[in-house]
């Protein structure tokens, strides 16, 4: 048996119920394959998979909290610290009903070599809690993320591990952490990044997840002679990296035709209206069923749909596992010409392979939502000189780091003889990194 079937084989086995785990680690190793058929000898000696898909440290933790009525609650905490080869690990904290030791370890894996791919010095991690944020007062929210804090704030800290937001976890959440673990630490320093612009965060960290996927797309486009402008999409979500995704998006010329939420979705053939869905997601925190009153031309649809909708791009910006199999059908069907995901795995297994092998050009997360994590790394240069860079300063390096991330993951996949294999070129110029540092290292 191969190296690289031994090692997902051990994983599914030690692991058995992670599937969001196995699917992450199984589409890295095995786009890794002629990395690792190279160096086979060298890499088992060392055992070097088998300790990069084991995470150096798991923490999990009991959150009690009490509720406005004076009920108390349990929730779980975690915190995957998963390598820290090339710097102190690095990752959002997602706070949704969902989140168990497979999802954050999966999305711990993948910050590894997203992170790589930055080219900047940060490690990957992860963590999160089962609580769900929705329909919670601000003042519920406080005594979950304080009482989070309390115990994560033994584990973490500027030099060693710094988290940020992820699903349920924004800027209000990420304020409530910081003064929590400013009060039990005693320490003034850049623990979190995604903070507020008067304690500490960088400007352009709200938009740089949403901004960096289409400085991606376009650029991708761009090396396949394609020109952005005059483009229509189809984006999923209406988070944080949704509403980013589709305000640059439409600077760029093209039309977003609909965007969606956990409950529906919707259809604007005018395009989506930016400021409106800012005003319902950021401000008022209410459902999409609100979209139709600032555009009486659109349509409001209950459940999943965005993928069946005809445009030239995809832009999956809101979970895992949303694009099936069937919607990837669905997109070639309707000539779809890329699809460039500002979630976290959100295009399954089969479904990927399905677009590739239909020719549509497929950034893979890790690559193209990699500008978030890269301007969280800007925030913590900042927090370090104790300096703020303007909007511009930051924006034009997001702007060339996603540049260098598109041209690494192009010229990756060329260099082992998969021309236009962006999965592979991503994973290979992310894990190249990430092993030199280990081999460096040691056995550790
Ligand atoms: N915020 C960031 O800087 C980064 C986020 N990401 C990834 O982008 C994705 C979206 O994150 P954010 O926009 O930050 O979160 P968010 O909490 O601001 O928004 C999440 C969006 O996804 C939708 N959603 C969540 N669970 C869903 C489900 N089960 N079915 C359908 N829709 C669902 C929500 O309704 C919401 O529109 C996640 O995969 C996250 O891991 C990746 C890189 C950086
Ligand atoms: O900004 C960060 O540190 C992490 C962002 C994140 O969670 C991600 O890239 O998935």
């Amino acid at each position: 048996m191969s190296y690289v079937d031994e090692v997902i084989e051990s994983v599914v086995a030690k692991n058995p119920a992670e599937p969001e785990f196995h699917q992450a680690v199984k589409e890295v190793l095995e786009s890794l394959r002629p990395v690792i058929e190279a160096n086979e000898e060298k890499y088992r000696k060392v055992a070097l998979l088998e300790r990069m898909v084991e995470p150096e440290r798991q923490i999990k933790f009991r959150v009690p909290w009490v509720d406005d009525k004076g009920q108390a609650h349990v929730n779980t905490g975690y915190r995957v610290q998963f390598n820290s080869a090339i710097g102190p690990y690095k990752g959002g904290i997602r706070l949704h009903p969902s989140v168990n030791i497979g999802i954050i370890k999966f999305l711990g894996f993948e910050q590894v070599f997203k992170n790589s791919l930055t080219s900047l010095p940060i490690g990957g991690g992860k963590g999160g809690s089962d609580f769900d944020p929705k329909g919670k007062s601000d003042r519920e929210i406080m005594a979950f993320c304080q009482s989070f804090m309390t115990e994560l704030c033994k584990y973490i800290g500027a030099d060693t591990d710094v988290p940020a937001g992820d699903i349920g976890t924004g800027a209000r959440e990420i304020g409530f952490m910081f003064g929590q673990y400013k009060r039990i630490r005693g320490v003034y320093e850049g623990v979190l990044t995604g903070k507020g612009l008067s304690y500490g965060g960088s400007l352009a960290r709200t938009e740089a997840t949403g901004y960096g996927l289409l400085y991606l797309t376009q650029e991708l486009l761009k090396l396949n002679g394609i020109d952005i402008a005059g483009k229509t999409a189809c984006v999923s979500g209406s988070g944080n990296v949704a509403i980013y995704a589709i305000e640059k998006a439409t600077q760029l010329g093209v039309k977003v035709l609909t965007c969606s939420d956990s409950n529906g979705w919707v259809y604007d053939p005018d395009g989506i209206d930016v400021a409106a869905l800012k005003e319902i997601k950021e401000v008022n925190r209410a459902r999409l069923t609100e979209y139709k009153k600032y555009r009486p031309n659109s349509e409001y649809h209950e459940g999943r749909g965005v993928w069946v909708v005809k445009a030239d791009l995809a832009l999956p910006c809101a979970t895992q596992n949303e694009l099936l199999l069937e919607d990837a059908k669905a997109l070639v069907e309707n000539g779809c010409t890329a699809v460039c995901e500002g979630a976290n795995m959100p295009t399954t297994l089969e479904a990927t392979k399905y677009l590739q092998e239909h020719g549509v050009i497929f950034a893979p997360g890790k690559a193209a939502n990699a500008g978030g994590v890269a301007t969280s790394a800007l925030e913590m240069s900042q927090n370090s000189e104790r300096l703020s860079w303007t909007f511009d300063e930051v924006d034009a390096k997001l702007k060339s780091i996603m540049i260098n991330i598109t041209h690494n993951m192009v010229d990756a996949a060329k260099r082992y003889g998969h021309e236009g294999d962006y999965v592979m070129g991503a994973n290979i110029a992310g894990f190249e990194k990430v092993a030199d540092a280990m081999m460096a290292q040691g056995i550790c």
